[in-house]
């Protein structure tokens, strides 16, 4: 990547961002757990592209970018080079970090900042063929800093999202093959790099037309039907789109993409005449490799009892923990098609799952979850915010693989009942 004199930012002052440039940054936890984003992306998607824009753009923040190597961001314009047995730094001039460490784990990152000061934010670069569930699985319920804590240390990291970069020219055609890659493995890399992330950029929009635009964003859309759709060129967006997202608490953010179902198939219909909706265009429409690889459930919820919210536990947990329907509810299947039900028993396998949870009560719960890891937190109810702008219909979206009509059977009637 190359940088010529125009490029290099001007140094700034290193004063308190702006009113009006607060939007992330008032996210920040007074107890200094500073906010980890994750950026993923097919292999030549822009990922460099948009590092080298946050790190040069004067945008007021401290934000700390973790790569696996420098290789061609080392000539980016540094006040300063720092280099250990652990990490490289580049010191930058708009004040952000580039940083190059051995070890991209929590703690290592959590000793960074103990040296380095803390940050507004930090960035973290995946390779192009990673998956990002198991790095977001290990930075979401960090244990290391619970350590950092109990030793005094002042600085912990907490998950905000995970940002996927997919090439607008190749992206299609990269499912496709990933799909057909991936043989008994199970979806490859690019869908699941899709189906893991809390935003998508759809990098390169310049170079293709709508129509490609339009067919890449469809089947992105079935792969995660949450997640909302930037397109760019060059990587250029507002940094809050991607940045604060808080996608792994209970803040509203995480479920924007519950009020942005652009999908073709998410009308406001009830859940029996959604489903059937989207199996209709999925025998039709959608490309073999989205029907066959990583698919999304989406069901609404009416408000649950206590014993109905109870149920929902099991339910979620015996899914995600042991990739099967909930015991009750395999009675029921077995009786009536035991074929869907020894299906279901092998290929269950949820990468993501988001929800609300209404309560008959008023009260309101949120569902997070990566791979097998999963909590169940109260809304605040004390935030005005949340009160009017945070859904009022119960809903629960899964991604994964094997997510067909008879896990949505085995949900409403597990829980409903
Ligand atoms: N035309 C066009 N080219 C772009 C755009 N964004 C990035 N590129 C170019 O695409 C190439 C790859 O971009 P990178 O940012 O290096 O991609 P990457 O995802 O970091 O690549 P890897 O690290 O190899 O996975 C570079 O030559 C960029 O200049 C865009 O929006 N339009």
């Amino acid at each position: 990547m190359d940088f010529d004199a125009d490029d290099i930012p001007e140094l700034i002052p290193t004063e308190e961002p702006e009113e009006n440039q607060r939007s992330f940054n008032d996210k920040v936890s007074v107890v200094k757990r500073v906010p980890l984003t994750i950026i993923c992306g097919f292999l030549g998607a822009g990922k460099s592209t948009l590092l080298r824009r946050i790190l040069t753009e004067r945008h007021g923040y401290r934000i700390a970018v973790i790569m696996n190597e420098f290789g061609d961001t080392a000539d980016i314009e540094a006040k300063s080079i720092t280099v250990d047995g652990e990490s490289t730094t580049l010191e930058l001039a708009n004040g952000c970090l580039c940083c190059s460490i051995k070890d991209a784990g929590a703690a290592a990152i959590e000793k960074l900042m103990q040296k380095q000061g803390g940050f507004d934010h930090i960035l973290l670069e995946t390779t192009g063929l990673a998956d990002p569930g198991p790095i977001a699985g290990m930075f979401w319920h960090n244990e290391e800093y619970v350590d950092a804590q109990s030793v005094g240390h002042e600085y912990g990291i907490m998950l905000d999202g995970v940002v996927c970069v997919v090439d607008a020219v190749f992206g299609l055609k990269q499912m496709e093959e990933d799909h057909s890659d991936a043989g008994g493995d199970g979806p490859g890399e690019s869908l699941r790099q899709i189906a893991g992330s809390d935003v998508i950029i759809l990098n390169k929009v310049d170079l293709v037309d709508s129509s490609i635009l339009a067919a890449t964003e469809t089947a992105i859309k079935y792969v995660n039907p949450a997640a909302p759709i930037y397109r760019t060129t060059q990587a250029e967006l507002d940094i809050s789109r991607i940045l604060g997202l808080q996608a792994y608490s209970t803040g509203r953010q995480h479920l924007s993409g519950f009020h942005d179902q652009t999908s073709p198939h998410d009308h406001d219909h009830d859940h029996d005449h959604n489903h059937d909706h989207e199996q209709g265009h999925a025998s039709s429409t959608v490309p073999h490799y989205v029907t066959r690889g990583i698919s999304s459930l989406q069901v609404s919820l009416p408000p649950l009892s206590d014993n109905q919210f109870a149920a929902f536990d099991v339910w979620i947990r015996t899914i995600l923990w042991e990739n099967r329907l909930a015991e009750v509810i395999d009675g029921v299947t077995s009786t009536s098609d035991s074929t869907v039900q020894a299906q279901s028993k092998t290929s269950i396998n949820v990468l993501r799952c988001k929800g609300l949870l209404i309560l008959t009560s008023g009260k309101r719960h949120v569902l997070q979850g990566v791979r097998s890891m999963y909590e169940i937190i109260p809304v605040d109810d004390d935030d005005e915010a949340m009160k009017t702008e945070f859904p009022h219909v119960g809903k629960v979206v899964l991604i994964g693989k094997g997510l067909g009509e008879d896990v949505r059977r085995s949900l409403i009637a597990n829980v409903m009942g």
